[in-house]
């Protein structure tokens, strides 16, 4: 063997990772990490610390965990601390209805690949609730976060028909988890524009228009939606998921709702898809349907946890246990996380021992949510040149930039996008760290970045006042 020649190169790699991209990490989030090591080292900055504002991960940005959760994950992972006598009896009893459900006993044992029995029925037990239809724990795969379950669902597509691709309908702009797990898996992607104007809504032409020119080069095979949306913060109505549904019904499209952020709710009520397509009755609720809720997202926030689910609704037989048959290769989703879903789809109620301080916590929570995105929705409107819709779910401001004609001519002097160039000088003059427009895709033309709503008080407001001062003298320098 030649050990100056690579086995594995950017020539013979599956050509497929070349295209991967996930801009909420990307290079601008890079360079923020060395903006960080350049202040420790004493290099003078314009600015005193680097804002991350690019994740939506609510604990990274200082939100504390719910303490019932923590107690029940401590008592699995520990179970002598059953007997302390400052964890109250719910959380003890909670951790043994789990555990008795574990093998031997042990959160360390692996757990059947599509989760724990008792994790999956409280699942279905909440779907019940939550949507008036009967859930079965057998419609239910539990997995490490809803990137790995819409992987596992997406992958399903990688399929050529007939010498043509498969495609998949995904919103523009889009959360790039889709994006990215397209291009991975090969799956071409068939863009359909949410209308800004609109206050982001689905508009069925818009849906037609894309699934027409997909087709010409594709079998467009499903549709995604993501309800309340990422980067877009709207929610959808409820005469706006019947039309996708009569949409996906009309064009053979099997549906995957994305319902992440049904507990960020600031608004706007949420309806799941499948309640919705259950309330319109047959055919539409006997159509396929794959829809996600995770641990990452609503009031327990506990992204680092990696726990999420799926309910996979009338899959043919024989692509159900070929979807199960993949996930066993997995092993199963981390038994702790599967924990945590346990408290989230059943968390303390009233008369519990637990219940005063969670709801409490989930109270501050929910009100800080609502209270940062209506400051957020005032503050960039108020700055000229800024444009930013209601923010009715979700954690994010997406706002729309004019960038001045002069701006947009550097940018390409500099050989990046416009909205890149503007970011980047954001970064570099304020330590601010958005994710740029492109990433998550905008109508050709419009510029476009995401923050993160869920900062401190005091770290928001300087945030915002920074971006403010930013923008005029970004103006005064390019108008
Ligand atoms: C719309 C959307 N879907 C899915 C995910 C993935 O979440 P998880 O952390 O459960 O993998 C995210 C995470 O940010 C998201 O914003």
């Amino acid at each position: 063997m030649n050990l100056n020649k690579k086995c594995i190169t950017s020539d013979n790699v599956n050509q497929n990772l070349l295209n991967v991209k996930y801009a909420v990490r990307g290079p601008l989030a890079e360079r923020a990490t060395q903006l960080e090591r350049e202040l420790d080292k004493g290099i003078r900055k314009p600015f005193d610390c680097v804002v991350r504002a690019n994740i939506g991960d609510c604990q990274a940005l200082g939100q504390k965990p719910i303490t019932f959760i923590r107690q029940v994950v401590a008592l699995a992972a520990c179970p002598q601390l059953m007997s302390s006598p400052d964890i109250p009896d719910d959380a003890k009893e909670r951790a043994r209805k789990i555990l008795a459900d574990c093998t031997r006993g042990t959160v360390g044992a692996c757990s059947p690949p599509a989760g724990l029995s008792v994790v999956r029925r409280q699942v279905a037990a909440y779907l019940t609730a939550r949507d008036g239809v009967p859930a079965s724990p057998d419609d239910i795969l539990l997995g490490a976060g809803a990137s790995d379950l819409i992987k596992a669902v997406l992958t399903l597509f990688a399929q050529d028909i007939d010498g043509k691709p498969s495609a998949v309908m995904i919103p523009i702009p889009q959360y790039p988890l889709f994006s990215g797990t397209l291009s991975e898996l090969g799956v071409q992607q068939a863009g359909y524009y949410l209308d800004e104007d609109n206050r982001w809504a689905l508009q069925t032409e818009e849906l037609a228009r894309s699934w027409r020119q997909a087709s010409q080069t594709a079998h467009v095979r499903a549709l995604v939606v993501i309800n309340p949306g990422n980067p877009t913060g709207q929610v959808l109505s409820r005469e706006n998921i019947q039309e996708v549904i009569k949409f996906a019904y009309e064009h053979d499209l099997f549906l995957i709702a994305d319902e992440v952020y049904q507990e960020n709710i600031i608004s706007k009520p949420f309806h799941s898809f499948k309640k919705v397509m259950f309330e319109m009755g047959p055919p539409y609720s006997q159509m396929e349907l794959a829809s996600f809720v995770t641990c990452s997202k609503g009031w327990a926030a506990e992204s680092g946890m990696r726990a999420a689910y799926v309910e996979l609704l009338r899959l043919q037989p024989a692509v159900d246990t070929a979807l199960r048959a993949a996930r066993t290769i997995l092993q199963c989703p981390s038994v702790l996380g599967q924990c945590v879903l346990h408290c989230v789809m059943s968390p303390p109620t009233p008369g519990s021992a637990s219940y005063p301080q969670f709801i409490k916590e989930r109270s501050d929570i929910h009100r800080t949510l609502c209270e940062r995105a209506a400051v957020a929705y005032e503050a960039f409107n108020s700055i000229p040149g800024y444009f930013c819709n209601p923010i009715e779910g979700s954690m994010f401001a997406y706002p729309r930039i004019d960038v001045p004609e002069r701006a947009q001519q550097a940018a390409r002097d500099a050989g990046v996008t416009p909205d890149e160039f503007y970011c980047i000088r954001l970064l570099e003059e304020t330590g601010i760290c958005v994710v740029l427009g492109s990433g998550f895709g905008q109508l050709p033309g419009s510029f476009h970045f995401r923050t993160t709503i869920m900062h401190s008080p005091d770290e928001f407001q300087h945030m915002l006042h920074s971006i403010a001062k930013f923008h005029q003298h970004f103006l005064d320098q390019y108008s």
